[in-house]
């Protein structure tokens, strides 16, 4: 496999791209992309494609979460921590409580760039470009914010390495370690129904150490755990300078992220965003929202899995609750008469977004359960293994979904609605998700 150039990419058309009014600039910050160590090492980006087959094969199951998008403003040491105890929380709901092991990914460490529905947003009488994320302009509501701004690729390269090193720091270090769960939720615990649930998972799994320790199971087995990162690869520039030939294999990986995923947006077949993503050996992901056909699936499967590795491809379906029951059946049935090896994976956010009276984006709880719940109908009906869960999540006490076990209605969202694009289900949400699914999971 060869890197296609920029130059090849944009001639194939690509939909979302920003809007660079000075060729010398975004030139000048792809040269320097292209100096930048690699962000992951094909190794792991391999050890993940493993763990995917996994899925394929139904014999795991996969969390992937974070924001909507990531904010340069959002790189500290809370907020990354944060992130990364609600999905380790998760993650153990889903392991103890289901009996399956779960490969977890972040989106987090790149997803910074969006794409909207509108190129232009306007406030009174003043339109100006919409906000793409920080990787192509600012929020703020000014034409010099709002200017699409190459330098910014740049710092989103240095904005993922913060980030990655961190998350290997917390999770390599000693902060994932499963005999210190209690500590990452004690002080939600106390105020909290679904805190209270996840503390007697805890003490279940404190006896269930201490007896493994008592006959002498290797106590570091659960000091570490693996993480992975991954984001919408949508800025051809950025991800194309950050894609190189591994010296081990000579084949080329796209090294700003351990997974990639095409959006809804960008699906086009013959585009730039699928000849990309066929052209690298990480594992890659491609949502799939409700005009997508059966013979839409294939193609996509021929295109970017060509060899039919398992673990390779992964589709991530988003068609709303309202709809997952009557369009999920016929595709995952194509799909699998084709003998197409897929991992499938649900994301309940995608589908089920509404504005309220007062002006918010949201979601509300019930319906992302709902689509959850029909994705595992379809597959238990069809006898196929749902793979996993894609949501859009914080570690914050945000409150910009509705519903859950916290009751929040369309006034809460007043209160912490800190989102800059899409509503996330916040940290009780995201666990209360976590509970429900492993209640799926099991029932199977
Ligand atoms: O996160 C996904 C998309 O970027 C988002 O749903 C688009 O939102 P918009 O319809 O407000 O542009
Ligand atoms: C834009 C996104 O989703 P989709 O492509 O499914 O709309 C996203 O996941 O950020």
């Amino acid at each position: 496999m060869s890197i296609p150039t920029l130059e090849e990419l944009h001639a194939l058309g690509a939909a979302q791209q920003p809007t660079y009014t000075n060729p010398a600039a975004r030139d000048a910050a792809v040269e320097r992309l292209r100096g930048m160590p690699p962000l992951v090492f094909a190794g792991e980006a391999d050890q993940l494609r493993e763990k995917l087959g996994a899925v394929a094969r139904g014999e795991a199951f996969v969390l992937q979460g974070g924001d909507c998008a990531e904010t340069f403003d959002g790189v500290n040491a809370d907020n990354i921590r944060n992130k990364l105890r609600v999905l380790l929380s998760m993650a153990v709901v889903l392991t103890y409580a289901a009996s399956v092991p779960v490969v977890k990914i972040g989106r987090m460490a790149g997803q910074y760039a969006k794409p909207r529905s509108s190129d232009t947003e306007t406030r009174g009488d003043v339109t100006l470009p919409a906000y793409r994320g920080d990787a192509v302009n600012g929020f703020e509501f000014t034409p010099e914010s709002r200017a699409h701004d190459p330098q910014r690729l740049l710092e989103v390269y240095h904005a993922s390495a913060a980030t990655l090193n961190l998350a290997r720091a917390f999770t390599q270090g000693g902060y994932a370690d499963l005999r210190k769960m209690h500590a990452w939720n004690s002080d939600f615990v106390r105020n909290s129904p679904v805190g209270a649930k996840y503390e007697s998972i805890g003490n279940e799994i404190d006896k269930a150490l201490a007896f493994m320790d008592a006959i002498g199971v290797d106590p570091d087995e659960f000091h570490t755990v693996d993480f992975y990162s991954s984001h919408e690869a949508l800025i051809l520039e950025y991800e194309q300078a950050l894609t190189r030939i591994d010296q081990r294999t000579g084949d080329p990986y796209d090294v700003s992220g351990h997974f990639l995923w095409i959006g809804e947006r960008t699906r086009q077949l013959g585009g730039a965003h699928v000849e990309l993503l066929s052209r690298i050996a990480n594992p890659v992901g491609i949502k799939l929202g409700p005009t997508t056909t059966p013979d839409d699936a294939l193609a996509y499967a021929r295109a970017l899995n060509p060899d039919n590795t398992p673990g390779k491809l992964t589709f991530v379906t988003r068609f709303g609750a309202a709809k997952i029951r009557d369009l999920l059946p016929e595709l995952v049935e194509k799909v699998r008469a084709a003998g197409v090896q897929v991992a499938w994976i649900t994301d309940p956010m995608h589908g089920n977004t509404f504005a309220t009276d007062n002006g918010y984006k949201t979601r509300e709880f019930d319906d992302v359960i709902d689509e959850v719940r029909g994705f595992f109908e379809v597959h238990r009906a069809l006898g196929t293994w749902p793979g996993g869960v894609h949501v859009e999540l914080t570690g914050d006490d945000v409150t910009e979904c509705v519903g859950g076990g916290g009751k929040l209605v369309a006034a809460d969202l007043t209160h912490r609605y800190e989102t800059l694009c899409d509503p996330r289900l916040n940290r009780a949400q995201s666990l209360e998700l976590a509970f429900l699914v492993a209640e799926m999971l099991r029932e199977r």
